[in-house]
């Protein structure tokens, strides 16, 4: 089993996906004792000194090196780097999949039962009470179970759907795990952007990759979470469809107003991005707004001859 289909497994089917009722007392212990931060306006997530490592001693890898940076809502951010950089420790640690060594990662517009704001009543992701956060390291495991299944949306390489569901199961899955009904005008809309309609009663098998990518793309938004994560959202898929889906993706930011991290390593889908961040050991070395595909191939083959070149031996581990 892959790094991925393991957290796919325990974001969707395993045991993290017990049926917990979201109670106030439950996250809001995560609230105790925090200093409010200097608020960003317009952030979804921020990183403050955000240090992750593996391993001890000889093995000591220091994937993070105190990463400090804010995403805003309702943008499309890709990250990039060589292989290694620490792309997915950063996404991984920002979607509490991975715990931090030191430092904080906070989510906006959640509010204390981790549920997220006013943009739960409405067709667009924007929350109005833009200052109300979470630092997802104070949360304990019951707690960002909860804050995963209302929050955050994820989107993985391999799809990661449910063969013996259909198309409209694997969607709401989230609320189904959640005991939660669906907002049938949000599905409606969803499945209509998504040019899903038609596919709806059709098991994954039956659905090319482009499509059932976009089904799990509709099953990350069903819950009009406060950010979504998409961890090489086209690495599986041919040029035509990664163009859909990144299409796709940069609609529901524009039209639903929704939040996307993007890892990927391919220079044009970066290019669908408002934002490119490149990271190098650990760090982030470059942040282009509006990137093009040419400037960021520049950025990465730089990177990658960097690498080569052994200027991060020094740093390494
Ligand atoms: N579970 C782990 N245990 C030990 N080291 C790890 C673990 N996960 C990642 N690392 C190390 O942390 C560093 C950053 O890894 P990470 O997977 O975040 O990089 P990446 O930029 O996403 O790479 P790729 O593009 O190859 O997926 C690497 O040196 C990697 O070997």
């Amino acid at each position: 089993m892959t790094r991925e289909t393991q957290l796919a497994h325990w974001i969707y089917k395993g045991i993290d996906m017990t049926y917990l009722p979201g109670s106030q007392e439950q996250v809001a212990a995560g609230f105790a004792g925090l200093a409010p931060p200097q608020p960003v306006d317009g952030t979804a997530v921020q990183a403050v000194s955000l240090v992750k490592d593996y391993g001890k001693g000889e093995n000591l890898v220091h994937a993070l090196r105190g990463v400090d940076v804010a995403f805003q809502r309702g943008r499309f951010t890709a990250i990039m780097g060589p292989s290694g950089s620490g792309k997915s420790t950063l996404m991984h640690t920002l979607a509490g999949l991975d715990s931090a060594t030191s430092g904080r990662v906070l989510l906006y517009g959640v509010d204390e039962a981790g549920q997220g704001g006013s943009h739960k009543r409405s067709n667009q992701a924007n929350p109005t009470n833009l200052h109300s956060f979470v630092d997802i390291t104070k949360l304990n495991d019951n707690q960002l179970t909860l804050l995963r299944r209302h929050s955050i949306g994820f989107i993985f390489q391999s799809f990661n759907l449910l063969p013996m569901f259909t198309a409209e199961q694997n969607i709401l899955m989230p609320l189904t795990l959640a005991g939660t009904k669906p907002d049938r005008e949000w599905l409606n809309l969803l499945t209509k952007t998504l040019g899903l309609d038609g596919r709806l009663n059709h098991r994954p098998s039956e659905l090319s990759g482009g499509q059932q990518q976009r089904v799990a793309i509709a099953r990350a938004l069903i819950s009009k979470p406060a950010i979504v994560f998409a961890d090489e959202p086209t690495g599986n898929l041919d040029s035509v469809s990664s163009a859909e889906v990144l299409s796709f993706l940069k609609r529901s930011v524009r039209e639903l107003g929704q939040s996307v991290i993007m890892v990927t390593h391919d220079a044009v889908a970066a290019s669908y991005a408002d934002r490119a961040i490149v990271f190098a050991d650990g760090r982030i070395v470059a942040d282009e707004s509006q990137p093009s595909a040419e400037r960021m191939s520049e950025l990465l083959t730089r990177q990658a001859e960097m690498v080569a070149a052994g200027s991060f031996a020094d740093q390494a581990r």
